[in-house]
């Protein structure tokens, strides 16, 4: 009950009866139970109208506390006659920024945005569509528009709605979300087995498209920053995590764009603008699966060049068939010739990136005092304090197993990395005794099927030496095993054949030292404390000697070690240096810019509502659908703006910074991470 300052509350009835312990005073009217003996002792009585209680309409009192809360607008009406409400003038809570609305009749903002409030309610316009869903609260925004927590009114279900802006580009790109999500969810993980985000509904409101999906709780970002940006233990019960954000997916052999992935995660072939696969993703998997270990980033690259550098100095040099294919290799790598007349490759210095590019490149910092992953995996600090020795050992066992699953996924010649048919074998992941490195059976590799080679593997392939990579992942400091490198593996479809020599399978439980090439029975353990135990100190303090910047006089990571041989350039059709050779295999499979592609959301089995579709060719109809660049990478221009080429623009973005949707964008993609947490912490960890 409420109390009211200054009111006396009336009792009456058995409440009063219950209640009679209360302190009551003169001016109280209590009503209490009277034991009578004879029907003629009832005496009728009429209630007196309770003090301060008005008269309601229906019958009976209102009383003070609900005049003041459910009757307030009659109540101030009985004290302001010229009072009238009006629910529409209500202040609302705005959820969208900028809130001003500038576009669409006043309901979207300057960026194409609809202005939501909590409250309001989310439907569609389309005749027959039942659900409507009442605003509850922001849980995210996106290059895509925004997502808000919402309730759908007829099934009172709390869902994830996104709100995609109200632009073609956006429109139709988001179509191709509603498509995957379509195919996945009816298809291939019909009984949500599979962990991926379930579409629920979609409809228009409002000229915006929106997608209603299952309400998840908070991203791996929230979760690695509400835990202060420590890693998360390998040995921890796994929370049970759904993919999401299929607005960038596309089919392997519709690999339209080129410009793709958030920067951190970029996988090399994108970076040196190589045709890709599906492998790109399990590159991006290895550098999750790293930060989620470190709460960090491990490639936090603060440009293209930067992303690269980093790649370079902790996984080695690309292999040179990669570096001779990528039409972006000439952007980051230099060709020399060494004092022995040979041609080979190095990263190009800072001061001559930045004076080419007209940028102003950084040097690396560095989180971590050690520059291998294994030493940066095995040096990290404990989980907990205080931890029992059997702990840590299950602690470090299971971190021995983490850096050779980790090896699999960061590769950086994708024909070697592992699918994810091969890469769901490892121990790592299905909890099995780790004996040794792990030798994922072949014939589960899957079949690049776009640009990337089957067969045959890159025509200079049998020319080039790997030991151009001095320091690949798999070949830096393992535990009791220091000598692995990566030619352990069997080969793997479309390796250069001269490698393949170099690549055995090891009998079952068994590895190969392939320093040796012997065969040994032993497998890598943990062997004694190589770690931080210090459990509050989690951020490691910067190397001693930082790197020093990159020199033109460069010898630090990528000069050779042994001989390599003068790729063919003839056979290559030279993407970096050739360009009068006739087109190869791999420049037609790179010729991507200006072909236009058969668009996917325009099938019959496409999955996309048949009024989405209508509506998508309402926007406009002249429009191809995909034709445009992915909005999630290049941003797209105001409707009817010309599109330019994708090169041009990646350069002009590394370069000059372009247009203001183009920082914006730039800023959602990319730097979110690194101003939202990153930058914001620094203290922490400089
Ligand atoms: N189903 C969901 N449940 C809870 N939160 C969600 C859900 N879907 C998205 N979010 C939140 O909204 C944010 C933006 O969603 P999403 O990444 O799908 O949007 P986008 O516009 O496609 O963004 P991007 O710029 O990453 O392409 C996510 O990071 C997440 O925090």
């Amino acid at each position: 009950m409420m109390h009211i300052p200054g009111t006396q509350l009336p009792r009456t009835g058995a409440a009063a009866a219950s209640a009679s312990s209360y302190p009551t005073s003169k001016s109280e009217i209590v009503h209490s139970f009277v034991r009578t003996a004879q029907p003629k002792d009832i005496v009728g009585h009429t209630n007196t109208q309770p003090a301060y209680r008005r008269a309601h309409p229906e019958g009976g009192f209102i009383s003070p506390v609900q005049a003041l809360t459910c009757y307030l607008p009659a109540t101030y009406r009985i004290c302001n006659p010229n009072f009238k409400y009006e629910s529409s003038r209500n202040p609302r809570r705005v959820l969208t920024k900028p809130s001003k609305g500038v576009k669409n009749d006043g309901y979207d903002n300057e960026d194409s945005d609809y202005i939501l409030y909590v409250n309001d309610i989310l439907g569609s316009e389309e005749a027959g569509h039942k659900n409507r869903y009442l605003i509850l609260d922001v849980l995210g925004q996106g290059t895509f528009g925004q997502v808000v927590k919402c309730q759908n009114l007829r099934t009172q279900e709390v869902v994830a709605v996104k709100v995609v802006k109200n632009r073609t580009a956006y429109f139709n790109q988001s179509m191709m979300e509603v498509s995957v999500l379509d195919l996945l969810n009816s298809k291939l993980d019909k009984n949500d087995e599979h962990h991926i985000l379930r579409l629920k509904d979609t409809f228009i409101h409002r000229q915006h498209l929106c997608l209603v999906f299952e309400l998840l709780s908070v991203n791996l970002y929230e979760l690695i920053k509400q835990n202060q940006f420590r890693g998360l233990s390998t040995t921890l019960e796994s929370p049970i995590i759904k993919v999401i954000d299929f607005g960038s997916a596309c089919d392997e052999r519709q690999t339209v764009y080129t410009y793709i992935q958030s920067r951190f995660y970029r996988s090399p072939e994108v970076l040196l603008l190589l045709p890709y696969s599906s492998a790109i993703d399990m590159w991006s998997l290895g550098c999750i699966v790293v930060e989620l270990f470190l709460g960090l980033p491990l490639f936090p690259g603060s440009s293209e060049y930067n992303q690269v550098a980093r790649i370079v100095e902790m996984l080695g040099l690309p292999p040179t068939w990669m570096l001779e294919m990528g039409k972006q290799s000439g952007e980051f790598f230099e060709k020399v010739t060494d004092e022995f007349g040979r041609k080979t490759y190095r990263l190009k210095s800072m001061e001559t990136y930045s004076r080419e590019h007209g940028t102003k490149e950084q040097p690396s910092k560095r989180y971590f005092q050690a520059t291998t992953l294994p030493d940066i995996i095995n040096q990290y600090a404990m989980p907990r304090k205080n931890m029992k020795p059997a702990e840590i050992e299950r602690e470090m066992n299971n971190r021995v197993a983490f850096i050779d699953f980790v090896r699999g996924l960061l590769n950086i010649n994708p024909l070697e990395r592992w699918s994810p048919q091969q890469a769901k074998l490892h121990p790592f992941i299905t909890q099995q005794k780790f004996t040794g490195p792990f030798v994922p059976p072949m014939n589960l590799k899957s079949s690049p099927s776009s640009g990337l080679p089957k067969s045959p593997h890159p025509p200079m392939a049998s020319n080039v030496n790997q030991t151009n990579n001095p320091q690949p992942i798999s070949s830096q400091h393992m535990i009791n095993n220091p000598d692995q490198t990566l030619k352990n593996k069997p080969n793997p479809g479309g390796i250069p054949q001269q490698l393949a020599a170099n690549y055995q399978t090891p009998p079952a439980g068994a590895y190969v030292n392939p320093a040796t090439h012997a065969t040994q029975t032993q497998p890598p353990t943990y062997s004694g404390p190589n770690y931080n135990t210090n459990g509050s100190q989690q951020f490691q303090q910067p190397a001693v000697n930082p790197p020093p910047p990159y020199s033109t006089n460069h010898t630090g990571y990528n000069v050779p070690q042994a001989s390599q041989h003068q790729p063919n350039q003839q056979a290559l059709g030279g993407g970096y240096h050739t360009q009068q050779q006739p087109p190869s295999l791999y420049q037609t499979a790179t010729t991507r810019a200006g072909r236009q592609r058969a668009s996917t959301i325009g099938q019959n089995d496409s999955g996309i509502p048949p009024q989405l579709s209508r509506h998508a060719m309402l926007l406009d109809p002249n429009q191809p659908i995909r034709l445009q660049p992915s909005p999630a990478y290049y941003p797209p221009p105001s409707d009817g703006e010309a599109t330019s080429g994708g090169k041009s623009r990646r350069r002009s973005q590394a370069g000059q910074g372009g247009q203001r949707s183009q920082r914006d964008f730039i800023r959602t993609l990319e730097d979110r991470t690194l101003e939202d947490g990153l930058f914001n912490n620094q203290a922490q960890w400089q």
